[in-house]
């Protein structure tokens, strides 16, 4: 519960004095709505229905010069008092409701804002050991049961003001009923708490069946290409239907529950209701009037109770919800990267403008705890600005991790990055990001137009500029034969483009920032010979103005680079120039060089090199 009352305290800091507003209108519905119901006693003995005997009721007492006019008369005076009353509630009524929509949309908005900041502001590594689609069952799922929860409670709270203003006037009318209505109202309560906790431990499982279900369909959607070409269809309908079953049962069972307690509500309402009327007519010989408002007030306040305790019910099942939202929160905030608020409006980062270089000093990487293997063993690497450098070595060596801790986006458990002699952290981390541009092996592509993909990283770029990162990144050529040019949409992640169109766009967008860094990780591996050659081309038109550190398997890209550091197991095992290394017998960097041949991936050393055995 106290995940719930956190949410609700934030509401209530949100809202400040609107809230309290709010909740002393609600007092005052309150009691406007018990006048009216008061009014009904002299409304009854006037009208003679229900004519007092003995002691007159205040209420009656207070309107007595009503008694000075004629009864017909008399009786209209009482009616439009109990309109006016009652037309004074409702247009308040109506107003606290709009003002506590406002409320409650302020908030939800606040939160999700704060959510998403917070995501977005968490570093590299906050990702690596989460599923993505929990993160989206969070924002979406998770978040609507916990604006919804907050909305429930809150109207249980006014629901519970209102309810102590009508006892309060029931008191006043019949101590000893009321005591007897509400005591037997508090036992029902108590007895009702079990439902609740079952609701809880199905809430529970709820938000792991629907966590399930969309990790589910996620992988299922974004592998549909393998499910289609495998023929596995059957079991991801087999998966589905499980999963629905247990969805369904779910549900009926919080049905079962709901309405469980519902039962019991209604059977015990109806027994205290005909006990209190036995009791009120034999035992306390109740004035007519008297008893009929009290009847009024009870029956009006019974389904109240009812369904405040059906809202704390589904409250209840909310919790885990409320729990897993709170727990992403207080993630995402420890995981917040550095100066990387993104509270200002506008970026005011400053461009970084690299003199010497980037250097990695006595770097360890392990992605586990300490148990695990390092990814990466006392790296000493200096990377010299303008150049590039290429880095190589066999699957799963570390080259993909290397290049996340130069570009900050994980920290090291033991060494430093500096770029010119600093330490990459705060600002200097914040500029290194405004100047890099990173092109990762599965590029990422909006399901856009190509044009308002380009913007995407330069919003202000002229169609000149577009056009000639796209002649750089040898894209234009392909773009000008489209039939909508810059302006064709481009389907889901690029869908409608070859592997290498889509290459050669995402590095077109990488070029069009005019990054001081430029890092291609396995970039131009869908590309034919003809394209990479053109590409080798432009990048060489960089050196000098920009720093390019490459990846590549296919070790032809990489014959221009100005050093090629080896990897191997995740240290460095052979660094230096492309010609040199290649010459170097039984190094690591001949032997991938001998694979690529065979692959038929270097076309530039075959006749230069000794391929014979080491
Ligand atoms: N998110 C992760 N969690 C745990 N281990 C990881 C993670 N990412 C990589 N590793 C491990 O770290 C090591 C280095 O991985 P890395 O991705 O840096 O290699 P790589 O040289 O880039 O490989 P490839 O050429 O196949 O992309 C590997 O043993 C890999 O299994």
């Amino acid at each position: 519960m106290k995940d719930v009352l956190h949410y609700v305290k934030r509401l209530a800091d949100y809202s400040g004095f609107k809230l309290y507003l709010n909740l002393i209108g609600m007092a005052l519905i309150g009691l406007l709505d018990g006048l009216g119901m008061l009014l009904l006693i002299p409304m009854l003995n006037m009208s003679g229905i229900a004519a007092e005997a003995g002691t007159m009721h205040p209420v009656t007492k207070a309107l007595s010069f009503v008694r000075d006019y004629p009864a017909a008369e008399g009786l209209l005076i009482v009616l439009a008092i109990y309109l006016t009353v009652s037309i004074a509630q409702f247009v308040m009524q109506r107003a606290l409701t709009v003002q506590n929509i406002n409320m409650h949309q302020n908030f939800v908005h606040d939160l999700r804002m704060t959510l998403y900041r917070g995501l977005l502001a968490a570093g590299w590594e906050f990702y690596l050991n989460r599923r993505k689609s929990d993160i989206i069952s969070s924002l979406t799922t998770e978040m609507g049961r916990v604006n919804s929860g907050v909305h429930l409670f809150m109207s249980a709270l006014t629901s519970g003001i209102f309810t102590v203003i009508q006892i309060g006037l029931a008191v006043w009318l019949s101590p000893v009923i009321t005591a007897y209505v509400v005591g037997s109202g508090l036992a029902l309560g108590l007895f009702a708490r079990r439902f609740s906790r079952k609701a809880t431990v199905l809430g529970n499982h709820t938000v792991e069946t629907s966590q399930r279900h969309l990790a589910g369909i996620t992988d299922l959607f974004g592998g549909i290409k393998e499910v289609k070409s495998n023929r596995l269809e059957r079991s991801r309908l087999a998966w589905v239907q499980q999963l629905s079953a247990r969805l369904r049962y779910e549900q009926e069972e919080f049905t079962r529950i709901r309405t469980a307690s519902q039962l019991l509500y209604k059977i015990a309402s109806s027994v205290l209701i005909a006990a209190f009327l036995y009791l009120s007519v034999v035992l306390f010989r109740t004035q007519p009037g008297q008893m009929v408002v009290i009847i009024v007030i009870f029956s009006r306040l019974w389904p109240r109770f009812i369904s405040g305790q059906a809202n704390m019910e589904q409250v209840a099942s909310f919790i885990p919800a409320f729990r897993n939202l709170r727990a992403l929160e207080q993630e995402s905030a420890a995981a917040a990267e550095q100066g990387n608020n993104l509270r200002e409006e506008e970026d005011v980062t400053e461009r970084l403008r690299m003199e010497r270089g980037i250097v990695c000093r006595d770097l360890d990487y392990r992605y586990g705890g300490e148990e695990s293997a390092y990814a990466l063993r006392n790296v000493n690497l200096t990377i010299p600005a303008g150049r590039m450098t290429a880095i190589v070595g066999r699957s799963g060596a570390g080259k993909s991790t290397l290049v996340d801790l130069v570009m900050g986006l994980v920290k090291p458990q033991r060494g430093q990055v500096l770029v010119d002699g600093s330490p990459v952290t705060g600002a200097l981390l914040e500029s290194l990001r405004q100047s890099l541009s990173y092109v990762p092996q599965d590029p990422f592509l909006f399901h856009a137009t190509i044009r308002e993909n380009l913007l995407l990283v330069e919003p202000k770029a002229t169609e000149a500029q577009l056009w000639e990162a796209l002649e750089a990144s040898s894209a234009a050529e392909f773009v000008r034969r489209l039939p909508a040019g810059l302006d064709t949409l481009i389907g889901d992640r690029g869908v409608k483009l070859s592997g290498g169109e889509r290459q050669r766009l995402v590095l077109g967008r990488a070029l069009l920032r005019k990054p001081s860094i430029l890092v291609l990780d396995e970039a131009t591996s869908a590309l034919d010979r003809e394209n990479e050659t053109n590409i080798q081309q432009a990048l060489e038109q960089l050196r000098g103005r920009t720093t390019i550190l490459v990846i590549a398997h296919r070790l032809s890209t990489i014959r221009n680079a100005d050093q090629v550091v080896v990897l191997e197991r995740g240290q460095i095992v052979q660094q230096g120039e492309y010609g040199r290394l290649a010459g170097e017998r039984g190094g690591v960097f001949r032997q991938l060089l001998g694979a690529s041949r065979e692959q038929g991936g270097d076309f530039s050393g075959g006749e230069r090199y000794d391929w014979g055995p080491n």
